[in-house]
């Protein structure tokens, strides 16, 4: 606690790693977590109160005051410490991590809701509109003023009229509860005995109050949505929180909708499409220990719950939980730390998990359950490749003879089949037949990318959008320009020719003017009004789609190849889970994979359904390569619009490497984009084994070596997940 006229220290939400010092002003006491205004140089801010540095000496009899305490919840202590985890563990100061733990309370508190009862007399005029309202207001509650006007459908004008002539009276309504509380026993779930035994592991987990971390690990469909929800359901009961992370939760209804079924309610959501009213109450409920569960993106693991028992991170090995600019975190492995924390169990669940969370659960450091069968019954879908060497479709066609039979027995069938191409638009590369150029963005080192529906070329990295030309740019030929390779556009155009009659649907972010609607495509899918889906990586996820019972791969081999050390892991978890979506209905279902590399041993994993040699075969890969979790990793990115400065900076950033003989420095070279939005990006790779501090080896080569200036840029990614 710090008295008037002492020193406290205030964390500001910039990028620096230090604290400033302020005195607190009379009249007020303050204490660590306290938010605050202050001034900062010519402008002001709020910061939070610090503590964790020890009791600095005041500096200067200079210091300025605090300006005021915020009447919003002090940022609780393990909210402080996890602050600085995070700031330590992905090297960002601990200001900008701080920031995003004060995204929302700023926002202004909302307005007061007024409703309206009868009054107490009778108006002289009686037009329809106002015994409308009367009438509604017949039964004596109280209405809030927007559900009156909405019911009745008639101008807030007559409202007020009412009003003035005494018939109406106004009432202010408390504010909207941030969210509604779950039923524990809307809907209790009558598990199957796998479920079960997994539920009651993670219910005793809950309620031991102890962190514990456990991999939920059950096959598509196995119900594992259904298994944490007990956990979640224990939290609860306990009084306390739950937070479920989901790598897609802005474009998802339908797990909202489950946990309704389950609970009676919706979950509060937490996402960037969440509006910022909204956020701000949610904040506040959170803090209070008012809002018991949130279903949100990685950024909810900042928000300050006042009583967190459960995290559960659904997907748990979804690239989508690394963020890839500002503090380059992975939410996966922040919520471990966040659990622990706060001592609450934390629950990872997928049916592929990441070698990280498999090797993890081998050592002991986390439990490991298993549900090895799908719910009632179903039966997993039967997968088989097609060799497109082969047996593969004529020139410039992508689907093959095979599948193309199977789409039709299916629709004819009056099943659902879904063609899957993790590629957006009509075309990746457009070249000019005649002369051989290609078209390349201007600000990248990248194709650029038809989009026949938008009638434009355009860059998948820096979203550069050029006309499709008549002409080729370089010879001048007319009408030479020839798409190379497919997108699921193309593929959409192929399938009208093959099924004229079907009723197709095309599920790509780009093609939808907002998720809303794109929401309510997943919907229509869902319900079965369409039979034949094509789609990109977002409808692999996590949806429930029951009348699918075929799902067409068109470029298996996509993910592979990259050079990218996980490329085989990744194209095994994306298509185990899109295979995932057929046969979760009533039928069975069954995926064909189109392959020019049938042998692979991705492929013969998916094929044979022999998860555990895969798994067995790829960690024998990183444990003698020593890549994660054998070593570890960390990249540097140096970024200038001027090739040279950025290769000179790099190089020189190499030479100050201190000497460490369990580190290897690779570099630097070009990163394999070379530039992305006119800046050239250089890189180094660090290598080195799995207990070496090597955040503490970046921070003291870093403070030792020449600095950024100018428009150079440094970016630092700890356990990079992205090489590109
Ligand atoms: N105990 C249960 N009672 C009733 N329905 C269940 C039960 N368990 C699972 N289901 C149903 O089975 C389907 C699959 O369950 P769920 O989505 O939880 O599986 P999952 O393991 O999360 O699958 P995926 O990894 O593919 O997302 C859902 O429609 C769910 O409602
Ligand atoms: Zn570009």
């Amino acid at each position: 606690m710090a008295n008037p006229g002492e020193v406290v220290e205030i964390m500001l939400p910039v990028a620096l790693e230090r604290t400033y010092s302020y005195r607190v002003p009379f009249g007020n006491v303050l204490m660590p977590g306290d938010v605050v205004r202050v001034t900062l140089g010519p402008r002001e801010t709020v910061g939070v109160v610090w503590d964790g540095d020890g009791v600095l000496p005041a500096s200067s009899n200079r210091l300025k005051y605090v300006e005021e305490r915020l009447a919003v919840p002090p940022l609780r202590e393990d909210m402080r410490r996890f602050i600085e985890w995070v700031s330590n563990w992905t090297l960002t100061p601990r200001g900008m991590v701080m920031r995003m733990a004060l995204r929302a309370p700023e926002l202004p508190p909302e307005k007061p809701r007024l409703g309206y009862r009868l009054g107490g007399s009778e108006p002289e005029r009686l037009t329809p509109a106002r015994r409308r309202v009367l009438g509604h207001l017949a039964d004596g509650f109280v209405h809030e003023k927007k559900a009156l006007i909405e019911a009745t459908g008639v101008s807030p004008g007559v409202i007020d009229g009412l009003v003035d002539a005494g018939a109406v009276t106004p009432v202010a309504l408390p504010p909207e509860p941030a969210a509604r509380m779950p039923d524990l026993d809307f809907a209790a779930a009558s598990l199957s005995e796998a479920q079960a035994r997994a539920a009651a592991d993670l219910t005793q987990k809950v309620a031991a109050r102890r962190f514990a971390a456990t991999l939920l690990e059950g096959v598509t469909g196995s119900g594992k949505t259904e298994v944490y929800f007990e956990a979640v359901a224990e939290a609860v009961r306990q009084g306390g929180q739950a937070l479920i992370m989901l790598p897609e939760i802005a474009l998802t209804n339908q797990f909202l909708d489950r946990f309704a079924a389950r609970f009676g309610v919706r979950p509060a959501e937490w996402h960037s499409g969440v509006a910022a009213n909204k956020r701000a109450r949610l904040w506040h409920g959170i803090a209070k220990g008012e809002v018991a569960v949130v279903a949100g993106a990685r950024s909810a693991l900042f928000l300050p719950f006042a009583d967190l028992r459960l995290v559960v991170v659904d997907e748990e090995h979804d690239s989508a939980y690394k963020q890839e600019d500002g503090p380059r975190y992975h939410a996966r492995d922040m919520a471990v730390v966040r659990a622990r924390l706060v001592d609450a169990a934390v629950v990872l669940a997928s049916a592929t998990p990441s070698i990280e969370s498999r090797v993890n659960a081998d050592r002991g450091r986390y439990d490991h359950l298993i549900l090895p069968e799908r719910f009632g019954g179903r039966s997993l879908p039967a997968i088989a490749a097609i060799d497109m060497r082969s047996g593969g479709p004529e020139r410039g066609r992508f689907i093959a003879p095979r599948l193309a039979e199977a789409v039709r027995e299916t629709i004819a069938a009056g099943d659902q089949a879904l063609l899957f191409l993790n590629r957006r638009g009509y075309a990746p590369l457009t070249l000019c037949r005649k002369c051989g150029h290609r078209f390349q963005c201007p600000h990248c080192t990248a194709w650029l990318v038809e989009h026949r529906f938008r009638k434009s070329l355009v860059c998948h990295h820096c979203g550069h959008t050029a006309p499709v030309p008549r002409q080729c740019p370089s010879c001048e030929a007319e009408d030479t320009l020839t798409p190379c390779g497919p997108g699921v556009e193309r593929i959409a155009e192929e399938v009208a020719g093959l099924f004229p009659q079907a009723h197709t649907v095309i599920l790509s972010s780009d093609l939808f003017a907002s998720t809303e609607k794109l929401k309510q495509e997943l919907e229509t899918v869902a319900r079965g009004d369409a039979n034949l889906v094509i789609g990109t990586q977002l409808v692999a996820k996590g949806h429930n789609f029951p009348h699918l019972t075929l799902v067409g791969v068109i470029d298996a081999d996509l993910g592979l190849g990259t050079g990218d050390p996980r490329a085989a892991e990744r194209t095994f978890q994306l298509l185990g889970q899109v295979t995932g979506r057929a046969g979760r209905g009533d039928k069975p279902g069954r995926a064909l994979l189109q392959s020019y590399d049938p042998g692979h041993p991705v492929m013969q994993a998916l094929i044979s359904g022999d998860k555990e040699s895969f798994y067995a075969r790829e960690i024998a890969i990183r444990a003698q390569a020593g890549l994660p979790p054998y070593g570890r990793m960390a990249s540097l990115t140096i970024l200038d619009e001027d090739r040279a400065k950025a290769e000179t900076f790099a190089r020189l950033l190499a030479k100050a490497a201190p000497f460490d003989a369990a580190l290897r420095v690779l570099g630097p070279a070009e990163a394999p984009i070379a530039v992305i939005r006119g800046r050239h990006r250089m890189r180094l790779i660090l290598q080195a084994p799995r207990d070496f501090a090597l955040q503490d080896y970046i921070r003291a080569w870093l403070a030792a070596a020449p600095k950024p200036t100018g428009q150079l840029a440094l970016e630092i990614d700890i356990d990079p997940m992205n090489f590109a």
